[in-house]
Order: C-alpha cells, then sequence, then structure tokens
C-alpha cells in the first residue's frame, strides 16, 4: 500500500486527511429529536369522546396532508384494561412517554395517539391485532421511527404499536449465513453482532443506530449496499407477520431456494405496516469483507462523474460496494450546520466509492489502477482514499450526514426518487431553474449505482407557495422518464396520493384487493401507502374496490 500511497500522491491525491471531531459520531435518537418542528397540526377529540364510535364530527383540525378520521373506534377504559392485563407496565398512556412516538423524526408529521403498546412476542402482537380488529381500532405499527414519508407514525388516534421490545435474534447460522431475529432488533446492533461472527449485514442505513430491522424490511429499506448485495426482497429470506385478525402467518423460511407456489412474504416486504405487522425475519448475510476501502473523489461536472461511474464498474467489478454522490450545495450544507470538513479541493460533485473484497493486495492494486486511469483521463480532479476504520468512517459520514444537515437549513421539501441513472441530476438542475430564487437550497445527492436520487429543496419556513411550484412539477418530470416517485423511502402518509404518477391504475386497484383481503376492516397503518381514493370508510363489511368500481386517481396521471 505504500507504494500505492505515494503514486497517488503524484497523482495529486490526498491521504493525510484530518479527521474532523464531528465527523466520526453518528446521529443519536435523543439528537434527532432536537431541532425545529413543523407539524401537520392534526388532533382529535377523541379523549372527550371515549365510548362513542368515531365519525367525522371527532375531528377537530384537519392537516391539509391528511385525509379526514375514518370511523373508527376510540380507545376506551376497558380497552386500556385489556392492553394492561395483556401486557402489565408496556401499555403505555402516560403523554411524555407518548411524545416521540407521535412525532416522526423530520418533526414534519404529529399524531395524537393516547397508547403507545409494546409487545415482546409474536403472541402478543396478534392478541392485540385480535383485539383491536374485533373492536375497530386502529393501529399504526412503529419500528425505530426513522422513516421520511409519514409512514410511522400515527395520523390521529391510531394505537402505537412498537416492535422496540422484539430485540431478540432467534438463530444464526454461521455456515450459511443466515441470520433469523426478531422484528425490533436495531441494525447497528445486528450489524455488531455478525461482525463478531465474521460476517455483515447486507444493508446499511444512515438511521443504523436507530431503526429496526422489522421496519427495514416493511419498507424495503435500500440503502448504501444494496449496488453490492441487492434489495431486501433478495436478502429476505423469510418472515413471520401478524395479519389484521391476529392470525400469525409463518413464512420464517431460511433457504435460498422455494418455489412452492406465491411468494408470499414479498407482499410485506415494501407495504409499510398496511399489510400485517412484520414479528421477525430470516435474512441471508454476506462474509465480512477483510478488505475495506474507502475513496472520496471530485468531479468537476455530472458527466464526468457518470463516467467515472462507468469505468469504476468496469475496473472494480466484484469488489466495488458502494457509489454514492453528493454535490457542493451539500457540501456547503455539512460544512456550515455540522462543521464537517471536506477533505479535497471544491469541486461541484463529490463521490464515495467503498470496495469490499477479500484480498487487500488485490483490491488495492485494482482501486489503484482505477485512480490512476480517472485522474488521468481528468474525470476525477482530486480524491483521498481510507483504508483505515476510523478515517473510512469519517469519509462515510459526509455522505450519510448530508440528511442530517439538511435539518438544520430550514423547512426541506424531500423527493426520493429513481430515474434511468444517466438522467438523475438533470432534475436537480431543471429543478433548480424552474424555482429561481424561490428556494434557499436545491440539493441533489444518492444512490447513483441505484439510479436514486435524493433531491432536496429548502426554505427559510413551510412555504405552500414553493411548494405549489415543485410539485406536481417533481412527480411530471419522473413520470415523463419513467422513474419512480418513491425509490426507497416508501410512500407513507406524505406521498401516497401521487402512486398513480409510478404505477397504473389497474396495479393500485389490485392494491386495494389485497389491502381488502388481508385487512378488510382497514385498521393496519390507515392511511398511508394507498391513495385516497381506494381507502374506503372503516366498516365491517368493507367492499373490495373491485367490486365497488374502478378505482379512478386523484389527479391525472401523466401517462
Ligand atoms: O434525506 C434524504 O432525502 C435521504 C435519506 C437517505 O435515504 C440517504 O440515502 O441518505
Ligand atoms: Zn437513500
Amino acid at each position: 500500500m505504500a507504494t500505492i500511497l505515494h503514486r497517488f500522491n503524484r497523482l495529486r491525491l490526498r491521504y493525510a486527511f484530518q479527521l474532523s471531531s464531528h465527523a466520526v459520531s453518528s446521529t443519536t435518537a435523543a439528537e434527532r429529536a432536537k431541532g425545529d418542528r413543523v407539524f401537520l397540526g392534526c388532533q382529535t377529540l377523541c379523549r372527550q369522546h371515549r365510548g362513542i364510535s368515531g365519525g367525522a364530527g371527532e375531528v377537530r383540525c384537519l392537516p391539509s396532508a391528511a385525509p379526514p378520521r375514518l370511523p373508527f373506534s376510540c380507545v376506551t377504559d376497558e380497552d386500556l384494561a385489556f392492553f394492561r392485563q395483556l401486557l402489565p407496565g408496556r401499555a403505555i398512556t402516560d403523554p411524555d412517554m407518548l411524545e416521540s412516538s407521535n412525532v416522526d423524526w423530520l418533526k414534519s408529521v404529529r399524531g395524537n395517539s393516547e397508547v403507545l403498546l409494546r409487545p415482546r412476542t409474536t403472541e402478543e402482537v396478534s392478541q392485540i391485532l385480535r383485539y383491536c380488529n374485533e373492536r375497530n381500532l386502529a393501529v399504526s405499527p412503529q419500528g425505530g421511527n426513522t422513516g421520511l414519508v409519514g409512514g410511522s407514525v400515527p395520523v390521529f388516534d391510531e394505537i402505537i404499536l412498537s416492535t422496540a421490545l422484539m430485540n431478540q435474534v432467534l438463530a444464526f447460522d454461521g455456515v450459511s449465513g443466515i441470520l433469523t431475529c426478531q422484528a425490533g432488533c436495531v441494525l447497528e446492533s445486528l450489524s455488531q453482532l455478525l461482525e463478531e461472527r465474521d460476517f455483515i449485514m447486507p444493508l446499511d442505513l444512515g438511521a443504523k443506530g436507530s431503526c429496526h430491522i422489522g421496519g427495514n424490511v416493511a419498507t424495503n429499506a435500500g440503502g448504501l449496499r444494496l449496488l453490492r448485495y441487492g434489495s431486501l426482497r433478495g436478502t429476505v429470506l423469510g418472515l413471520e407477520a401478524v395479519l389484521a385478525s391476529g392470525q400469525v402467518l409463518n413464512c420464517l423460511a431460511t433457504l435460498r431456494k422455494d418455489n412452492t407456489g406465491y411468494d408470499l412474504k414479498q407482499l410485506f416486504i415494501g407495504s409499510e405496516g398496511t399489510l400485517g405487522v412484520i414479528t421477525a425475519v430470516s435474512i441471508l448475510c454476506p462474509r465480512k469483507p477483510r478488505a475495506v476501502n474507502v475513496a472520496f473523489l471530485g468531479c468537476s461536472s455530472f458527466q464526468n462523474l457518470l463516467e467515472t461511474f462507468q469505468c469504476c464498474r468496469g475496473m472494480l467489478g466484484e469488489i466495488l460496494s458502494a457509489f454514492e454522490f453528493l454535490d457542493a450545495s451539500c457540501m456547503g450544507l455539512l460544512e456550515k450546520h455540522l462543521k464537517l470538513t471536506n477533505p479535497i479541493t471544491e469541486c461541484p460533485f463529490y463521490i464515495v466509492i467503498e470496495t469490499a473484497g477479500s484480498n487487500a493486495a488485490h483490491d488495492e492494486e485494482k482501486l489503484h489502477n482505477f485512480l490512476e486511469k480517472v485522474m488521468a483521463s481528468s474525470l476525477v480532479t482530486d480524491g483521498t482514499v481510507a483504508t483505515e476504520d476510523a478515517k473510512i468512517k469519517a469519509l462515510w459520514s459526509l455522505r450519510e450526514r448530508v440528511t442530517e444537515a439538511l435539518t438544520h437549513d430550514g423547512f426541506t421539501y424531500k423527493y426520493d426518487i429513481s430515474l434511468p441513472v444517466e438522467k438523475i441530476y438533470q432534475l436537480v438542475t431543471d429543478m433548480r431553474q424552474h424555482l429561481g430564487d424561490r428556494a434557499k437550497n436545491v440539493v441533489g445527492y444518492g444512490h447513483v449505482g441505484d439510479g436514486n436520487l435524493h433531491l432536496n429543496i429548502t426554505s427559510p419556513t413551510k412555504d405552500p407557495a414553493l411548494l405549489a411550484a415543485i410539485e406536481p412539477y417533481v412527480y411530471e418530470w419522473t413520470a415523463a422518464v419513467q422513474g419512480s416517485v418513491s425509490a426507497e423511502h416508501g410512500l407513507g402518509l406524505k406521498k401516497r396520493n401521487y402512486i398513480y404518477y409510478s404505477k397504473t391504475p389497474e396495479a393500485v386497484g389490485l392494491m386495494g384487493n389485497i389491502k381488502a383481503m388481508l385487512d378488510p376492516r382497514g385498521i393496519l397503518n390507515p392511511y398511508k401507502t394507498l391513495p385516497d381514493d381506494l381507502r374506503l370508510p372503516s366498516t365491517p363489511t368493507r367492499p373490495s374496490p373491485m367490486t365497488s368500481g374502478h378505482p379512478q386517481p386523484l389527479q391525472d396521471p401523466p401517462r
């Protein structure tokens, strides 16, 4: 490596990168809980109406982004008595303790739930849901509450069903690398446990310190390693879910291959808790790489960045584990709000490349050849490489903490868009031009390797006129190039009505049918994922959308 270092230096690649004291700290839930609050402002008068079955009259003030409260029952003293007897000390009604579960990580959605249930076992989840279904009580399943689309908090007074205490590892097979665990295991704890056994989790996210694996699977979280290990749709081998009726569906297979009919687990992966509550998962985990290198590089144009990506795939091939980017505006926010230091000279675009392999010398040689090539051809103008753990973390934090930096920049409009890779930055450029000086900052970053752009737009305060300029422009732009309006964050509460930009009415109608079959009273995570035109009032005999007429989109789909 010494020779390589020397040769890189000749190529103006600087290794000696002073770690900023801010650079390696990971964000804790408590840190995240600080900051400005911008709520949608929904409240119900349910408390005063205890025992009276619900209705639109219970809603005191409707949030602009949420539909009216559906006529679910309100929690009564008898209900509380049942929950307290089922979960002694784990049926929480103290408003202070409920506070953080009622608010999402971005502080943009606030529910008004009065009950937080913390089961430990699948059987307890089953009893809770059986009871809620019979009583027509709505339930908001919650993992680490790190989602970005308002999917993990109640909208009104839904009961919060937390997986926090379901945090047991059930089995790990050191030959196959298959991990089986309860849904509430924190991703970072699983990573640590696996690393001790020479394996890693197939996914990695900025929110790893707080997010739960059950929530990751329920939202089909993507993250930083998807390029290498694929999506959870491939690495999740099995799962256990509790249906709205309380029935436990055991699909907790630990087989690589199983072609016995429909792959039912796929229904729950990415369904955001609307079809069932995931209680356990089995996941195929890769071996821990023996050598990891991270390169932080600068490019003078997005075209050069794309060519660097192509070259990178060709030359690093099987050892490439991540190819991420951020633009100069993101770097500005990291420096300004988090006091992180840019380790290289200023550039319009920055790339984080990670290699993960089994032979350090071989990997370093490959990386060296690649760097020499992209430097010589001026695709890359500056860069630095880390092989040591602390430096790797510091370089990664420049990519992972952009979301955190944005929270300090004002009100943020967030878009998680899937696009053909060559178009991912065009949307940022067009949006900047389209908005002119109406926005404070328009930034782009994300997962180049997956064609996934995170377009974020900030303004000093919440600004309806700015929002009207962004939407539907952003969705129409996306649909025009056959992109997806949600690449990896899901639809949740915030994006549910934009589904038609990426799915046909027939596909959405079928989703409605599946929802009606698995959760006929609609108690599971209501107001989320499915668009409002499919969400029929909660009744014991809820008709199927297919039998009640062809579903119509809320707004004209662009294609
Ligand atoms: O905040 C965002 O827009 C993206 C968050 C996350 O998916 C990331 O890749 O950093
Ligand atoms: Zn992302």
